[in-house]
């Protein structure tokens, strides 16, 4: 275990690490950090999808350090400043309607989500809430009790409606009996108690399932017959990744309000809330933290955005993820611990099972290639409801160079574990979900 790696165990709280090897990083350059011990490691998690422009991207170096040398303030609560402003502007244009719309700057997904619960709460006076087993909103109290993810266990809303994701159990209901299940579990609870449907398009943190096409426009149109809100939580698939700017763009809809994070800072601390003005000016003083609309993140928005278009990226990610889709479909021909490979554009999860190759469980074997992986210079971090999905969110920018390393990495890493020369005992330490 490396030096830095020893004292981030005395010194950063357990509460907030979600660790699968020993990962110990002083620098990046695009899609590749540097470890503490010199290693390049080629970054397949964009930690966590928030490095949309990858590492020290010149746009967004030139934007934060402008920004933070001459400082607009720090906050939009009791000042409006120029940087959050135009952002607000920006993300108005981006997500057009005919109604008003105003914009909530915020700091993470997390907080983003908890503002758009308790908005709508609000503004309709109603308490229901729709969300969806596997989901992951955020892991704030208010968050958490919509949320369906096993790592977020905590009391669920009260009058929450929470349905299966179509797709996450080959077992469960289809598109259409989740929708029917829904109309039956609305005429119970009366469609006039329920403030809003929060889901994400690709459910992410519960396995990178890809809703069939059609539910989510029939889910929003059947919200809509009922008076009810959509929430749509965009902030680890939007802005570009999956090949659209936005992830609904897939299915022909507009959900009323969007949620963003994640990518939108670039790897700064960003979120935004972007919805109709009845809901967003509801009230003053509800939702609020001192640094929200911090002028240097609010620059770093800007400059994400500004990039997403002048480098195409919403186009980039749909080819780069058809060559790396592509790569894995080759590497599944090969390697049966592979169970199954979906996504959209660099948003793409590889299911591994572990029987077929080692005497491991799924998601022993997922962990023993997640840390060996790590030893040969490859970062990729696994979710789902087993811990068994790799996910794979590389910076939009990563290069076809990069991915192309990548592939060659992770055939080498499932050689490792089909040969037995991964020592499962390694990642014990490491709890990973
Ligand atoms: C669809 C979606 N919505 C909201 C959130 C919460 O965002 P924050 O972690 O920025 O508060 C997330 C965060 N997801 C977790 C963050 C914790 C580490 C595990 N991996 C994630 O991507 C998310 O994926």
């Amino acid at each position: 275990m490396s030096g830095l790696y020893a004292r981030d165990a005395v010194s950063v709280a357990g509460l907030q690490k979600l660790r699968f090897f020993p990962q110990a990083v002083v620098g990046g350059k695009g899609a590749v950090l540097r470890a503490d011990d010199g290693r390049a490691l080629i970054d397949l998690s964009a930690t966590w999808g928030a490095a949309s422009l990858g590492y020290g991207h010149p746009a967004l170096v030139a934007a934060v350090s402008a920004a933070v040398a001459d400082p607009a303030g720090a906050s939009v609560l009791s000042a409006a400043n120029s940087q959050a402003t135009a952002l607000a502007e920006r993300l108005i244009a981006l997500f057009p309607s005919e109604q008003p719309q105003r914009v909530w700057l915020g700091h993470s997904g997390s907080d983003a989500n908890e503002t758009a619960i308790r908005a709508v709460r609000r503004a309709t006076g109603r308490q229901g809430i729709i969300g969806f087993a596997g989901a992951y909103h955020g892991c704030t109290l208010g968050t958490m009790a919509v949320s369906g993810h096993p790592t977020l266990a905590s009391d669920k809303a009260a009058g929450l409606i929470q349905l299966p994701y179509p797709g996450a159990d080959p077992h469960g209901p289809d598109a259409g009996g989740i929708l029917a299940l829904l109309e039956r579990n609305l005429a119970e609870a009366g469609p006039d108690t329920i403030a809003a449907c929060i889901f994400e398009p690709i459910l992410s943190d519960g396995g990178l399932v890809v809703p069939p096409t059609g539910f989510l426009a029939g889910l929003d149109a059947l919200c809509r017959q009922h008076g009810i809100l959509t929430i749509c939580d965009e902030v680890k698939v939007g802005l570009g990744r999956t090949g659209r700017m936005h992830a609904f763009e897939h299915e022909g809809f507009r959900p009323d309000i969007l949620v963003l994070g994640k990518g939108l800072g670039g790897g700064l601390p960003l979120s935004a809330v972007i919805g109709p003005q009845w809901v967003m000016d509801c009230a003053t003083s509800f939702a609020m933290q001192t640094l929200h609309g911090n002028p240097v993140c609010a620059a770093a928005g800007l400059a994400v955005l500004d990039t997403i278009v002048a480098e195409s990226l919403p186009e980039e990610a749909a080819r780069k993820g058809e060559t790396l889709m592509a790569g894995l479909n080759d590497l599944a021909l090969r390697h049966p611990c592979i169970r199954a490979i979906r996504g959209r554009g660099l948003a793409i999860g590889v299911e591994i099972r572990g029987a077929e190759t080692t005497l491991l469980s799924d998601a022993a074997a997922t962990a023993g290639l997640m840390f060996r992986a790590h030893e040969r210079g490859l970062v990729v971090y696994c979710v789902g409801p087993s811990s068994n999905v790799l996910e794979l969110t590389p910076p939009l920018t990563i290069t076809d160079h990069d991915i192309g390393q990548a592939l060659s990495l992770l055939d080498d890493v499932i050689l490792d574990l089909e040969a037995g020369r991964i020592d499962e005992t390694a990642p014990a330490e490491f709890t990973g979900w």
